[in-house]
């Protein structure tokens, strides 16, 4: 567990950056900060690495004060991904991997090996492996400073703003692969970001900053959206916190109708929906384990305003309508 304890930093010469900050962010877990501009991210991150020193206050690793510890064993212990990768323009993609592990004592060849494989992991096939940081996209790039920052295997990473420098549909596709890559990993995560809609998604704590290095709320993405602590925040997390909300409830209880009307192939896979000019497509499906503003979304796509739900054999097994799904969601109010 990493704990901030009543932490201050004051710049000499600026205003305070960081004011009384206390949070606790659990192991193996991913808390987010989030915030406007300047109000305190990445001071509070770069706190625990000591690459700032707090001006008051402290921060524990595993109830330990980071100011107690070597820095140099502290920061082996913590890998550290920031914007544009920071990747050595003169290295090989695979060296730049590499690098860290030989200079904490792997061989050269075991440090090699081990560089491929996680490119690998993080999507980087063995062929990207010889190109130099700038033959590769941004998107790619990241994904290397991901994959260097793992190589010395940290039980934490800092990540500032990792995902911001790529475009929003690779920055989507990064998030998916790297919540897939921590659920195997299981590392303790610190991450800044001024994106909200990143922060929910990836965070399973949330930090949320405001002006002058106030924490304004410290929660689940479930709480800030369906409890957010005051205006500021409820004004951060958007003006759609109703929808947003879905996302953290099961479609698992929803009710469904039989499957009536459908059209399907001999495995009973959804094939559309029969009209005078074909079949019109269902715009996707979804199963008991998605969320209810995936439904609500295939609802309001669907041509015929019906959601499809599949079983995991893939063949249709319930079906929701417009009415169903308002039915479902008023039945929670009450
Ligand atoms: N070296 C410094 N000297 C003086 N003031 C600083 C220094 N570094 C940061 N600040 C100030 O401290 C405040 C917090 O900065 P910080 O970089 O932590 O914010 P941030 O939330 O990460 O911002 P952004 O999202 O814009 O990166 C800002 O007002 C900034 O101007």
């Amino acid at each position: 567990m990493i704990t901030f304890e009543d932490v201050v930093k004051v710049y000499p010469g600026g205003g305070t950056a960081v004011d009384h900050l206390s949070m606790e962010l659990p192991t193996g877990k991913m808390t987010v900060l989030v915030g406007p501009s300047g109000c305190g991210k990445t001071t509070s991150l770069r706190m625990i690495n000591r690459m700032i020193e707090p001006t008051a206050g402290r921060i524990l690793i595993d109830g330990e004060d980071v100011t107690a510890k070597n820095e140099a064993l502290l920061r082996r212990g913590i890998g550290y991904v920031i914007q544009h990768a920071g990747l050595f323009p003169h290295r090989t993609v695979l060296d730049n991997v590499a690098t860290v592990p030989v200079l904490t004592g792997s061989t050269r060849r075991a440090a090699r090996a081990k560089a491929l494989e996680l490119l690998e992991r993080v999507g980087l096939p063995e062929q990207f492996a010889k190109r130099y940081p700038a033959q590769l996209s941004g998107g790619q790039q990241q994904r290397v400073g991901v994959a260097r920052a793992l190589a010395a295997d940290p039980p934490i990473m800092l990540m500032d703003e990792p995902f911001s420098a790529v475009d929003p549909v690779v920055r989507l596709q990064l998030h998916d692969e790297f919540l897939r890559l921590q659920q195997d990993l299981g590392k303790t995560i610190v991450m800044v970001t001024h994106d909200i809609d990143e922060a929910l998604k990836l965070g399973d704590r949330v930090a949320v900053l405001r002006e002058g290095g106030h924490l304004a709320q410290f929660g689940t993405p479930r709480d800030l959206v369906t409890n957010p602590a005051d205006d500021f925040v409820s004004g951060f997390v958007g003006r759609d916190r109703g929808l947003r909300g879905l996302s953290f409830d099961s479609a698992a209880d929803l009710p469904v109708q039989a499957v009536d009307g459908l059209s399907l192939d001999d495995a009973g896979r959804p094939l559309g929906w029969p009209s005078d000019s074909g079949l019109r497509p269902t715009n996707g499906t979804f199963t008991k384990e998605d969320s209810l503003r995936t439904v609500t979304d295939l609802v309001i796509s669907s041509p015929v305003g019906i959601a499809v739900r599949v079983g995991p054999d893939g063949a249709a097994d319930g079906l929701v309508s417009h009415h169903d799904l308002a039915d479902h969601l008023a039945s929670r109010r009450s």
